[in-house]
């Protein structure tokens, strides 16, 4: 059994739809990235990187090519578990937290972890997602920016 952990940020800005566990959601700004800028896929697919040791998502889906602009994240975690399952391992569980000060996040949660479930080939109880403000402090306190934790187990096949 192996660990994961990542960790992503990205600014908010206007003109940019939020999308968050590839759920787009209703919002003034959006965040800023070369792909769509999924801050909690990008976490959910570096933890799942590091758990095998295979590098991180820019190492995989370079921020320079072209390929990737605008890139649907949900994609980029499919090619992540293929990764995965290519070096022989399976997922047991993800568990995530948003930090976001803004917009509330309660009301889509259900659908991120189905999308997540979905794109990891494994059941939704075993995908968790959460969110927290925080507390008007630092840079998501002041709504600048979106961040995003996420851990997972992983295990061999066989
Ligand atoms: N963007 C967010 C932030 C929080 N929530 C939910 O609200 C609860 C309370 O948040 P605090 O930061 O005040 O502890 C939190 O536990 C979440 O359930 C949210 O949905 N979206
Ligand atoms: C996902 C990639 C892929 O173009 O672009 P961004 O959306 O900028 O995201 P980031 O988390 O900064 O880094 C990984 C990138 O390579």
């Amino acid at each position: 059994m192996r660990i994961g952990h990542g960790y992503d940020v990205h600014k908010l800005v206007e003109n940019r739809d939020l999308i968050i566990g590839g759920v787009k959601i209703p919002h003034t700004m959006g965040l800023l990235g070369h792909s769509d800028a999924d801050v909690l896929l990008h976490a959910i697919s570096d933890a799942l990187l590091g758990a095998c040791a295979l590098g991180d998502i820019g190492k995989h889906f370079p921020d320079t090519d072209p390929k990737y602009k605008g890139a649907d994240s949900l994609m980029l975690l499919k090619e992540v578990v293929k990764l995965l399952d290519q070096n022989g391992y399976y997922i047991e569980n993800i568990d995530s937290t948003i930090i976001a000060q803004a917009p509330k996040m309660k009301d889509y949660i259900l659908t991120m972890r189905e999308n997540i479930a979905k794109a990891c080939n494994i059941d939704v109880d075993r995908v968790s997602v959460k969110a927290t403000t925080e507390e008007h402090l630092g840079f998501t306190g002041r709504k600048e920016g979106i961040s995003a934790h996420s851990v997972c187990l992983i295990n061999e096949k066989n």
